[in-house]
């Protein structure tokens, strides 16, 4: 094996060989533009040519492998014996013919360095991993897996700070290294990075699974579940590149915040074409109005698809007179038993609704057509469009086209009307909730004001009017906060692709949160995932963890909630639980004094409290890059090295599920927690 010096040298050529990758790339772009063909053509090629050498012009300075893998030199290592493989996040070559310098992390020969152990070495005599500080190697480090001894070399003295590091950093119990525990443990500082170098192999297994499983991660905090998400995203665009190109990649992430921290890594990994976006955003309805929350659960709930269905289908009604139409000299002619008999068959075949009335249209152009045909008339294309618009009046009257926005209005004007002799029926509302949903003043589509819960309902009237197209990969985060209705929205999108679920149910904060992934999983329309736990947590210390534990026993009594507790891969970090007088004099104290150390500071309170706490911390300089005010309803996701919580109970008072914000709020911390109140802490904390 290579010692430091002759790994530096390697990581060298790699970036020769990238360099001139890029050049290569380069000069493809003028020789593309030169190229004779149809314009068409030209702007594909010039679009993936300039898009390939801008993603690796992007790469060039990062780390060009970030591992190895030693295969034995015996019949165990199948066709990889003797052969060493360099990891990074790229392919890189030097020579077409040769092989490659180093393996992209997502080819299947990367599995086993993710994945082999002492017990089962996959045909590995080693894996070695590098440290680099910047653009330099200053370690590396080997666990060999034939008797699972670790040797390492390089290394300067700040990354050593304590003794498991210093020796190649052996963690006995769990056999991790020290490069793999200063990565988990490194400061955070903007917006989230990749794991690569370090996917543990629990997270591994999901990353790789299949395409065409969908799969539902309930993880704790910190256990890597948006990381997890994101690597999937990047390994499946890899195994299946021109499958998910084509049918699309979406991320749905639970605010604008969370989105502008994961934004980075799926970039970083070399993958541009995905869309991140919120469920409100993706359902691309301007909204400028708010429900109060009666009339939010009322919308969310799943009664509504077939409150609205109804709605929507009570449109259609029952002919009173035949269709008859002049041709020439002559009138053909479908009676009303007839015109009758294919509104109800459209109706009983349960296509969109847009769908069932253009079936009426053709059937009875069809109709007309043989009465035509046995008179010796031409009934060509031209004819068949004329006649399908002489019968549009009539199937107008019977069978209405319909707009989303213009149903809802009706239906929100006077949902009593519309769900009349209903509100006892099966499924239906009651008048409390009818009441609760009615507009004030009636108003017409083009006046309404749409709130976030009437665009999910105007996503679910326009799929039953006409169904929109889907995606292959849709990846979910925070999705024990979607309702039901938002589900279906999802469910109507992954339809024919595969759903990648995240969320934590001790998360929950929404009114209308999940308690059980098996109905979850239901309203997005996978009830057959599979549901895997994750429990260790690479995010929050231990004493956080214990803390967040207790809290979660406390939720899950209330809550009939079942999650596994976690475990804490970190051994560091601190916790200080303070009872004060002056809350905001003592948060500038603590503000001070986590400016001293290095990292991210999120100072999380109330949101009816981040304001005032803003401006003290400004009026003392204290807000800067490092340091950000959060109000605890945007916390969700995100995580600072040292977080400052401030006046728990407010946190808990300020929302119904108050309980399960404290719990998110809490696990936010990368290393450092401080708590400071003035009132008695909630129960679970004390
Ligand atoms: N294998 C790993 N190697 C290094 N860092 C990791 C690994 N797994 C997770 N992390 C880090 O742990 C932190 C938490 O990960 P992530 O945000 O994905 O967790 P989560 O389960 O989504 O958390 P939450 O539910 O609290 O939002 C991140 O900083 C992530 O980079």
């Amino acid at each position: 094996m290579r010692g430091l010096e002759e790994e530096r040298r390697y990581a060298d050529r790699c970036r020769d060989a990238l360099r001139a990758m890029i050049a290569g790339a380069r000069q493809n772009v003028v020789v593309g533009e030169d190229t004779w063909g149809d314009r068409y053509t030209a702007e594909r090629l010039g679009y993936h040519l300039k898009s390939l050498a801008r993603e690796l012009a992007d790469e060039g300075d990062g780390p060009p492998f970030f591992g190895l893998v030693g295969y034995r030199d015996d019949e165990q290592a199948q066709e990889h014996r003797g052969q060493l493989y360099y990891l990074g996040r790229r392919h890189i070559s030097d020579a077409i013919g040769r092989p490659p310098l180093v393996i992209d992390w997502r080819a299947p020969v990367a599995t086993t360095f993710y994945r082999a152990t002492a017990e089962d070495p996959q045909g590995i005599a080693v894996r070695r991993r590098f440290g680099w500080s910047g653009e330099k190697l200053t370690s590396l480090e080997d666990e060999s897996l034939a008797g699972a001894e670790h040797t390492a070399e390089g290394g300067n003295e700040q990354e050593r700070t304590d003794g498991s590091r210093s020796t190649g950093g052996v963690d006995g119990a769990r056999g991790i290294g020290g490069i793999l525990r200063a990565e988990i443990e490194r400061p955070r500082v903007g917006p989230m990075r990749d794991i690569v170098a370090t996917i543990q192999p629990e997270q591994d297994e999901l990353v790789r699974a299949e395409l065409a499983e969908s799969i539902c991660v309930q993880g704790a905090p910190g256990t890597g579940k948006t990381a997890v998400g994101l690597h999937r995203a990047a390994y499946l665009l890899y195994a299946y590149r021109s499958r998910l190109q084509r049918s699309g990649v979406l991320v749905l992430g639970p605010n604008q915040a969370f989105l502008q921290y994961i934004s980075a890594v799926l970039p970083t990994l070399g993958e541009v074409d995905v869309e991140q976006t919120t469920i409100d955003q993706l359902l691309a309805v301007g909204i400028d109005a708010t429900d109060l929350p009666e009339a939010a659960a009322v919308k969310h709930d799943a009664r509504m698809a077939e409150v609205l269905r109804r709605v929507l289908y009570r449109r259609i009604g029952t002919p009173t007179e035949a269709v008859v139409v002049p041709d020439g000299s002559y009138r053909w002619r479908v009676n009303q038993y007839e015109f009758e008999q294919l509104v109800d068959e459209a109706r009983a075949e349960a296509t969109a609704y847009g769908v069932g009335r253009e079936r009426v249209v053709s059937r009875l152009v069809a109709a007309l057509q043989r009465q035509a045909e046995t008179r010796g008339q031409n009934c060509n294309r031209v004819w068949q469009r004329r006649m399908a618009r002489a019968v549009s009046p009539a199937v107008e009257a019977v069978w209405p086209v319909a707009k989303a926005a213009e149903v809802l209005a009706e239906f929100l004007s006077d949902p009593f009307r519309s769900e009349a002799g209903e509100s006892n029926r099966d499924g239906g509302l009651s008048s409390e909730e009818l009441a609760a949903i009615a507009w004030k003043r009636p108003r017409k589509a083009k006046s309404a004001r749409w709130t976030a819960a009437d665009a999910v309902l105007l996503d679910e009237l326009a799929a039953l009017i006409a169904r929109g197209p889907g995606y292959g990969l849709v990846i979910v985060d925070e999705a024990q906060d979607l309702s039901p209705m938002q589900c279906r929205a999802i469910a109507r999108r992954s339809e024919h692709g595969s759903l990648t679920v995240l969320g934590d149910l001790a998360q929950g904060t929404t009114a209308w949160a999940a308690r059980s992934w098996a109905e979850q999983l239901t309203h997005l329309g996978k009830p057959d995932a599979e549901v895997v736990a994750l429990t260790t947590g690479y995010r929050v210390p231990a004493a956080v963890v214990a803390m967040a534990n207790r809290l979660l026993e406390v939720l899950a009594v209330e809550q009939a909630i079942d999650v596994p507790a976690t475990r804490s891969f970190r051994s560091d970090g601190r916790l200080v639980v303070q009872r004060v007088d002056d809350l905001a004099g003592s948060c500038v104290d603590a503000a001070r004094a986590a400016l001293k150390e290095e990292g991210s500071i999120g100072v999380i309170a109330a949101d009816h409290a981040v304001a005032g706490l803003t401006d003290v911390l400004r009026a003392e300089d204290l807000v800067a890059d490092r340091l950000t005010v959060v109000p605890a309803s945007l916390a969700k996701g995100l995580e600072y090295d040292h977080v400052i919580v401030v006046e728990p109970a407010d946190v808990v008072e300020a929302e119904p599920r108050g309980m399960n914000r404290l719990y998110v709020v809490l696990t936010r911390a990368v290393s450092r927690l401080d708590v400071l109140h003035h009132r008695p802490l909630p129960i679970g904390l004390t």
